[in-house]
């Protein structure tokens, strides 16, 4: 019989690692992570999420004491510096480092740091900093081991004007202008970011619309107001070539249109980490971006081998991994799984967009008869108040049931916002209803008034109040 070291290895420290060894642990396993960064936390919190939702929030500030009345009394606009800000960003990094550090070890989660490779499904190698070489087995094995930012082979990332969304916070200068080549996530938030501290920005889209995923009004909101803030938007273009001087970088598109600028950040996509996990070894194939398949359990097509988070691909965010890192190591222990399918979108543009649930195109094309109804921030106390007033919240509803179908909201706070409706809209049945936001009284003022708002102006349009 073989001898097993740990019940649940686990390769990579990021969300879905973290989720998966925290819920093993705690039902009793032996577990183990295998993490190639001397630092735990992953790239959300080295590369990802926590540095770009820190800088967006140095920057929110920035444009907040530019633009407010009560500042702009005080002196002269504000300018701040692309590595002022990406230094206040940064102290927030060392914190997340040090809560996952203590919860590792507090758990009794065995941490080794090094490059981890199969050798067989329940067999793997972890290649330490000084080249030495650990063996370990587990019973079951989740690679949890990421993404990166996908680099075509004809683009030279080690020009020192031409960066990626990791290599983008080691720049030590503020560019005056610059393009961002794909309007995905990344590609818009960053958008924002750069137009926030003064860059001209150029935003580079392959497709006809921004983030097409989104319900049509929100995209075409958030177009609006990254060109109000000093973006240029171009929709259906592609590169042809990439040229760079010492002084600039010029990019040719397809469309026979040229432009030049002072730094260049590629967004185009992630690739997978599996390149060096020898997964030959265990017959195990990624697919051309690195990502591999899973069943409902997060089981490899290879037993006792799971994949969650980035590497698995869609949705590709921080909170879907932690939940699917959970749900696996509950497989694992024999408890049910959720597959998770519902994550809500939480984007941190300027201004922020956040939603759940069906778009109207959707329910259009199932024909599914609903109706809208809509607040916008402009007309809350609240909004009123703190000055964020540009947003909306708009709430789809099936037209006989009243049953919420949809979330739609941008503005500020969208991403906290959309919790309240996300939450009945998932009860069951007749809970799942317009009519909460009218028969409960809300706190006063608050942006959760928008949902009271919205469902007055839902119900009069179906005459139901
Ligand atoms: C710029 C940016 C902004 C984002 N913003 C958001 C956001 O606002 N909200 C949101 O929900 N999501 C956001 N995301 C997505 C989010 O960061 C990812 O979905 C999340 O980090 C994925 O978690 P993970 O556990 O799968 O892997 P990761 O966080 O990628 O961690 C994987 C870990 O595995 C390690 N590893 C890899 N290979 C090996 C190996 N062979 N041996 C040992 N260790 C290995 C890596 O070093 C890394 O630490 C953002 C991503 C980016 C890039
Ligand atoms: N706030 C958030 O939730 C947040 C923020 C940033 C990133 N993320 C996550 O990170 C992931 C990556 O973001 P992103 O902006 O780099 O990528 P993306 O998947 O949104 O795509 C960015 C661009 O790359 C192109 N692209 C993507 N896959 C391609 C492929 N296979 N072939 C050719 N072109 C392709 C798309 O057309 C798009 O223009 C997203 O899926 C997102 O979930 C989330």
């Amino acid at each position: 019989m073989a001898e097993y070291t740990y019940d649940l290895l686990v390769l990579g420290s990021g969300p879905a690692g973290e989720g998966a060894a925290m819920s093993a642990v705690k039902a009793g396993m032996r577990v183990a992570v295998v993490e190639r960064r001397e630092m735990v936390g992953g790239n959300c919190a080295h590369k990802g999420t926590i540095p770009s939702k820190s800088l967006r929030h140095a920057v929110k500030q920035v444009i907040r004491y530019n633009t407010h009345a009560l500042f702009r009394t005080i002196g002269e606009p504000c300018w701040v510096s692309y590595p002022k800000v990406l230094k206040a960003a940064n102290k927030v990094i060392p914190k997340q480092v040090e809560m996952l550090t203590t919860l590792y070890a507090r758990n009794r989660v065995h941490m080794h740091i090094g490059e981890a490779s199969f050798v067989e499904p329940n067999r793997v190698q972890v290649i330490l900093d000084d080249g030495a070489k650990e063996f370990i087995t587990a019973k079951n094995v989740l690679i949890a081991t990421g993404s990166r930012p996908y680099r075509p082979e004809n683009v030279n990332f080690t020009h020192p004007r031409i960066y990626d969304s990791d290599t983008i916070l080691d720049m030590q200068h503020t560019p005056r202008t610059m393009i961002i080549y794909g309007a995905g996530v990344i590609g818009c938030e960053y958008a924002s970011i750069f137009a926030g501290l003064g860059v001209k920005v150029d935003l580079i889209n392959s497709r006809d619309q921004l983030l097409s995923f989104l319900d049509a009004e929100i995209s075409d909101a958030l177009s609006y107001h990254l060109r109000d803030g000093g973006v240029t938007v171009r929709h259906d273009e592609e590169y042809e070539s990439v040229e760079m001087d010492g002084r600039s970088v010029t990019m040719h598109l397809r469309s026979g249109k040229t432009l030049r600028t002072d730094a260049l950040l590629w967004c185009n996509g992630r690739a997978g980490n599996t390149d060096t996990l020898n997964l030959q070894a265990i017959g195990l194939e990624p697919n051309h971006r690195g990502q591999l398949t899973v069943s409902e359990r997060y089981e490899t097509d290879v037993a006792g081998v799971y994949a969650a988070g980035d590497v698995i691909g869609w949705p590709s965010l921080a909170s879907a991994s932690f939940d699917q890192g959970r749900a696996c190591a509950r497989g694992i222990c024999g408890l049910t799984v959720r597959f998770v399918s519902d994550a809500p979108t939480g984007i941190y543009t300027l201004p922020e967009i956040s939603s759940v649930g069906k778009t109207e195109r959707e329910l259009t094309e199932a024909k599914v008869p609903y109706e809208v109804g809509r607040a916008f921030f402009k007309n809350t106390a609240r909004a009123q108040i703190s000055g964020e007033d540009v947003g909306m919240l708009k709430l789809l509803f099936h037209f006989d049931t009243l049953e919420i179908l949809g979330i739609h909201c941008f503005g500020a706070e969208a991403a906290e916002i959309i919790h309240i409706g996300q939450a009945i809209m998932s009860q069951p049945g007749e809970a799942n209803s317009i009519k909460f936001f009218v028969k409960n009284t809300f706190n006063y003022p608050t942006m959760a008034e928008a949902y009271r708002i919205a469902a007055l102006d839902g119900l009069n349009r179906v005459n139901r109040l």
